[in-house]
């Protein structure tokens, strides 16, 4: 079959049926992920012009790799599969893009060779790739990991085991595994003295994304490691809790309900998880011919304006908890503006937001709109 994407004319082995219908080369739902990581390449070569080479470490059917060589990068795709490669290599040819593509596994391409950028799109979990990633890459390193039920805590021995941390299974589920995962990457590039900044991140549908910009040195590693910390979660009353550090001081009971099934996750990654100038460039780098423009500008809108802290509230879930009616969304933050508190809205879900209140002065805030 055949498809367009990002200006660019693939052909995926497999018919089309009504729409198009999901490949293993070729996976449709993930044209954000993709429009959003050409949008952010080109913000990002213009933030650092020396940028020039680009891995598509699992090409698959090259789309990546393509789309990024229209764009004038130097690209080299690889894959261990033998029939990913050929397609790859078809789809560069079909679309007269210059590129190489190479059937290896791409860890010990990682080992040999130098890349400005690297973009690491596999199955699951993207850990046993990105020692291999750090180790070598010269500038940003680009990670999406699709094992949302381990990196949340649903699964929880998976969880351990790829991304040695604790993920607990919260109301805020999206958001914890957008932090055990940069907790684990930024213990991976710590160990090559690379310190990890997340410029962009995002967790959409059943993956989460980010884009880390690399600094070579030990003391940028150890900064990296001071944004680790813990999170104590209430499991009764929703109050939660974050202590920065590596040793972990969890609280025994909640100080809000006083109970004491509080759970405790970690190390996860406490710090900013973008950069709010960079995800306006890259706002401004979508352009309408995308296939998910208005869907990538929105949530760069809703990036740009989310508040740091390390986890969000939804109001629906703390209404059901309070046996309160529902307020609608700009009403709702409103009143906790009014109430001296900053607040925003959070990417995860419509009705999610992050504030500097506790659930207790949520509800004080907020409970005489609700009634
Ligand atoms: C999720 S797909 C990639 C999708 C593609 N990046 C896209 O945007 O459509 C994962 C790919 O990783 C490849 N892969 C798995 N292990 C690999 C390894 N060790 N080295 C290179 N490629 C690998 C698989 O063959 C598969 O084609
Ligand atoms: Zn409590």
């Amino acid at each position: 079959m055949r498809v367009t994407e990002g200006g660019i004319e693939l052909e995926i082995p497999g018919e089309q049926t009504e729409g198009i219908e999901e490949s293993v080369f070729y996976n449709p739902r993930q044209e954000l992920n993709r429009d959003l990581t050409i949008a952010t390449l080109r913000a990002y070569r213009e933030r650092e012009s020396r940028a020039e080479s680009y891995l598509d470490a699992m090409t698959a059917s090259g789309v990546r790799g393509v789309r990024a060589a229209a764009d004038g990068w130097d690209v080299t795709c690889c894959d261990v599969d033998e029939d990913a490669v050929s397609l790859a290599r078809s789809n560069l040819e079909r679309n007269d893009r210059e590129g190489r593509v190479v059937r290896r596994d791409v860890n010990a391409l990682m080992h040999d060779e130098v890349f400005d950028v690297i973009d690491l799109d596999p199955y699951g979990t993207p850990m046993p790739f990105t020692d291999a990633a750090f180790a070598n890459c010269r500038d940003l390193v680009c990670v999406t990991a699709t094992d949302t039920a381990p990196l949340c805590g649903a699964h929880f021995n998976s969880g351990v085991r790829s991304y040695s941390a604790v993920p607990r299974n919260t109301d805020y589920h999206a958001e914890m595994g957008v932090r055990i995962l940069l907790s684990a990457l930024a213990r991976s590039g710590a160990r090559f003295d690379v310190g990890v900044e997340p410029i962009l991140t995002h967790a959409t549908s059943h993956y989460v994304r980010t884009y880390l910009e690399l600094e070579h040195k030990p003391t940028a590693a150890d900064a990296a490691l001071e944004e680790l910390g813990y999170l104590s979660h209430c499991e009764d009353c929703l109050y939660r809790e974050a202590s920065p550090g590596l040793i972990a001081d969890p609280l025994e009971t909640c100080p809000h309900c006083g109970g004491d099934r509080v759970l405790v996750a970690g190390p996860v990654w406490l710090g900013p998880v973008r950069d709010r100038e960079f995800v306006a460039d890259v706002r401004e780098r979508v352009p309408d011919g995308f296939g998910t423009a208005e869907t990538a500008r929105e949530l760069c809108t809703t990036l740009e304006a989310e508040l740091d802290a390390p986890t969000h509230y939804d109001q629906h879930k703390l209404c059901r908890e309070w046996g309160l009616p529902a307020n609608a969304m700009d009403e709702f933050l409103a009143d906790l503006r009014g109430a001296g508190h900053e607040a925003s809205r959070a990417h995860y879900g419509g009705t999610t937001f992050k504030t500097t209140a506790s659930v207790g002065e949520i509800r004080e805030a907020t409970a005489d709109s609700l009634t």
